[in-house]
């Protein structure tokens, strides 16, 4: 048998409607109904959508408020103890409000009679394995009370049962959470993993609740199993879900669940293969049927072949969930003859997504009035995706059941498609391009070692220690969006556009001379995203109008699409530096000053770039990352050239393109260090190279925090709490170049205090060298606002210059 289904549809909502009912919900602007309605109306529109399409086991489930990660949490009362205070009601609004302030941060009213107590800090958030999607961190201790606190997915489930469908609920499974989730300081890796034993009495109860309301199967979703685990994790595994078969069974037998009809559990990975916990997991015989991703996975296949699965059910992800291109829908018949059609008759066949579809736009035909036609025909979204996988059901079917080995229905799909467009459209192949040499003509190394270009550098900028600097992005103020919304509609000239975005470079550089910064930035006023500017500006990249994807709760991104090889046509940055090292100047001469004062371009990396992007999948990503490479080190060689000597590389997705598997990862660290040392190695020693990271994890990519060969590395560390910066401690693991590890938080808009700076500072020269160390917010300050930006930065420069009087050194 032969049928098809999705892992997950993007809860975005036509026209972002899912975004702007959370952020009229939050500034009071709808009610609490009103916001439950929008999200019924996305979750009806999306089932309607599915099962139109074809889809024969739509999804329930997909859909969060805001992460599917904290909807568990809160489902499995894992609400850490701060939360104490905060009023959870039975009511409506009760629900979202204590739902929202895990998400966003509350006040307490500890005093019981609702006057605002002490803010109480929201869930960390941490990266989706290696998407840039968010997901919340559950917090679990010793108190944690495990219990269900609500049945929603029954609920939903219930809800599109009602409406008629054939619904499949989705749900992460407990290894996944416990994964996820962070736990005292003093907890042993192997009490962590006990944690999943709690767990496992609520999972039983909601898939019985679920039997008992007619479904007929649930898929659990662990890609936990994508990644390399240690042994007594996989053990842990498999414990869980043999308690998990037995529970549900001495339960049914005391009556739970339905007494005519079992669930079927499926077991789902996805972003890549099983590999070595192929064994464990397809042994557990609790599942029926088990997810394969076929797409970034198939080197489970001959595991898969010889396993046979004999009675169970097979789901093969065989369309891409994870980039824009359009199904070669020949290409995977074919791919599903060569490997399955030898399957036994027993089995039965789910055709579905390598992995769930909220890592894409919902349609592209919101870009058909946008795009040029040949990259448009090429492209091929989450709703595009899904009517691809019913065609594909289809195909395969009638293959299966007449044999026939011509049945490829040519009517399918405009054969033609295949990437034409790449061909056609390519620029010239950047590798015989001429190209702009700069001083240093070695592609990965600059001219001297970092000890080397300390001392010049030192001498070259003369800056007091401590130096205060900011991370690139202030605010960006409604006069620029309106503007640059207007300059997109055509209703006023680029010229225009830009004088706006001069005003506002004119008025950064007159605060950062009140504000007495040592190292200036020009605000970055002329980007809406760091990632898109670039992809509005490379040849070979493409942005869309309307491709707008998740990364958490209400934040959306457009991710560009790179189609070609990347190159650089024109300069990209220089312009505005020319105009701001202008502007600096004429400042310093109105005040008849003779001092420096330097100002610090910012770029986007090249992993960042690409890893923020939907890359062409016809040659590798680390191809593709090298152009973009070479085309942001042109921008780095004309920047040094008009007199910009301090430039920063930001890289905050260079964590996140780890490859999940640990055997992949030398070769990625390779590529990703030569990428940005390729960006960063064609100049003078004395231009000082700064690089910044942010919201990861980075005890793991400590070598590659070492091999890009930076000057200076502004690091986020405040939420961490220093944790990783233990490990860059001189002589443990010899970080020698300055760093800014961060004065506080830039995403919260409380004013940080001068003692709490100056407590952390404290911190950190315990790790470093004084006279590395940087003073800057730990991120950029986009989203924060006019009014918080100013005193935040005076109580950080007070700082610096109060250590400073007590170093001796002013
Ligand atoms: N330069 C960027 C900014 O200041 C860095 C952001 S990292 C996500 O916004
Ligand atoms: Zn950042």
């Amino acid at each position: 048998m032969i049928s098809s289904s999705i892992v997950g549809f993007p809860r975005v909502g036509s026209d972002r409607a899912h975004k702007f009912a959370l952020e009229k919900y939050w500034r009071k602007k709808i009610t609490v109904e009103e916001l439950v309605e929008a999200g019924k109306k996305i979750k009806l529109r999306n089932w309607e959508f599915e099962s139109k399409a074809g889809i024969e086991q739509i999804v329930v489930g997909d859909f969060s408020y805001y992460d599917h990660i904290l909807d568990l949490a809160v489902a499995f009362n894992v609400i850490p103890s701060r939360f104490k205070d905060v009023k959870r009601g039975d009511g409506l609004e009760d629900k979202f409000e204590f739902y929202f302030s895990l998400a966003r941060g509350a006040k307490s009213t500890a005093n019981g009679n609702n006057i605002e107590g002490d803010s109480i800090h929201p869930l960390e958030m941490t990266k989706w394995f290696d998407t840039n999607y968010h997901c919340l961190v559950p917090e679990i201790s010793k108190h944690t009370e495990f219990k269900l606190t609500n049945k929603d997915l029954v609920e939903e489930y219930v809800h599109a049962k009602n409406q008629g469908y054939n619904a499949k609920p989705v749900i992460v499974g407990p290894a996944t959470f416990i994964y996820f989730s962070k736990f005292e300081d003093n907890t042993s890796t192997e009490s962590k993993w006990d944690y999943l034993n709690k767990l496992i009495p609520l999972y039983a109860d909601l898939i019985l609740e679920l039997e008992k309301n007619g479904a007929k199967m649930i898929q659990i979703d662990e890609p936990i199993l994508a990644t390399t685990l240690d042994s007594e994790v996989l053990d842990a595994f498999d414990r869980a879900y043999k308690l998990l078969g037995g529970l549900i069974e001495s339960k049914r037998n005391i009556g739970y669940g339905d007494p005519y009809y079992k669930i079927k559990l499926f077991l789902a990975n996805y972003y890549s293969s099983y590999d070595e916990n192929f064994d464990v997991a397809t042994s557990i015989d609790i599942f029926d049927g088990f997810h394969f991703d076929l797409v970034n996975g198939i080197s489970d296949i001959p595991k898969i072949l010889e396993k046979g699965f004999k009675n169970k059910t097979l789901s093969l992800g065989l369309v891409d969930g994870r980039n824009v291109w359009k199904t070669d829908l020949k290409e995977r018949f074919n791919f599903f003859i060569k490997n399955f059609a030898g399957l036994d008759p027993s089995v039965s066949v789910i055709i579905n997504s390598s992995c769930s579809l909220l890592h894409l736009p919902l349609t592209v035909k919101k870009e058909k009035d946008y795009l040029e036609t040949d990259l448009y025909r090429l492209l091929s979204f989450a709703s595009e995706k899904v009517i691809e996988i019913s065609q594909l059901t289809t195909m395969i079917s009638v293959y299966r059941e007449s044999r026939s080995l011509v049945a490829f229905d040519e009517n399918f799909q405009d054969s033609k498609f295949k990437k034409v467009f790449i061909c056609k459209h390519s620029r010239p192949n950047p590798d015989t391009k001429p190209r702009k040499t700069g001083p240093n003509e070695d592609k990965f190394t600059r001219i001297s070692s970092f000890q080397g270009r300390k001392k010049i550098q030192n001498e070259y900028f003369n800056l007091p220690i401590y130096p205060t600097t900011t991370i690139g992005s202030f605010p960006q103020t409604t006069d620029i969006r309106s503007k640059r919304r207007a300059y997109k509609s055509g209703e006023i000239t680029y010229e225009q556009y830009l004088d706006e975005i001069k005003r506002k470079i004119i008025d950064c550089i007159h605060l950062q001379f009140e504000l007495d910064l040592d190292v200036f930035v020009n605000g970055e006023y002329e980007r809406t995203d760091m990632v898109e500017f670039f992809g509005e500006n490379l040849e070979g990249m493409e942005v869309t109008t309307n491709g707008w994807v998740q990364s958490y709760g209400s934040r959306y991104v457009k991710p560009p699409i790179i189609f070609a090889h990347v190159y650089r046509g024109n300069p990209m940055t220089c312009e505005l530096m020319e105009f701001t090292l202008k502007t600096i100047q004429s400042v310093l001469d109105s005040i008849g000053s003779t001092k420096k004062k330097y100002v610090k371009a910012i770029l986007t990396g090249p992993v960042t770039i690409v890893k923020w992007s939907f890359p062409r999948n016809d040659i590798p990503i680390s191809e593709v990352t090298k152009q973009v490479a070479m085309a942001i080190r042109e921008e780095v060689i004309d920047l040094e050239a008009i007199g910009v000597h301090m430039i920063q590389v930001d890289e905050p997705a260079i964590r996140e393109g780890l490859p999940l598997k640990k055997k992949d990862q030398d070769e990625y660290k390779q590529w990703a260090i030569e990428s940005f040392r390729t960006a960063t190695s064609g100049i003078n020693d004395f231009t000082q190279i700064h690089t910044h990271m942010c919201y990861s994890d980075f005890y793991e990519i400590i070598e590659i925090i070492k091999g890009l060969d930076v000057d200076v590395l502004t690091i986020e560390s405040v939420k961490s709490n220093m944790k990783f910066l233990n490990n860059l401690v001189p002589g443990k693991e010899n970080y020698e170049a300055g760093i800014g590890p961060g004065a506080y938080d830039v995403h919260s808009p409380a004013i940080p205090s001068k003692e709490e700076i100056i407590e952390r500072i404290k911190q950190y020269t315990k790790y470093f060298d004084k006279k590395s160390v940087w003073i800057n917010p730990d991120c950029g300050n986009k989203t924060r606002t006019e009014a918080e930006l100013k005193p935040a930065l005076q109580n950080m420069i007070a700082v610096a210059k109060q250590l400073r009087i007590q170093e001796g050194e002013n």
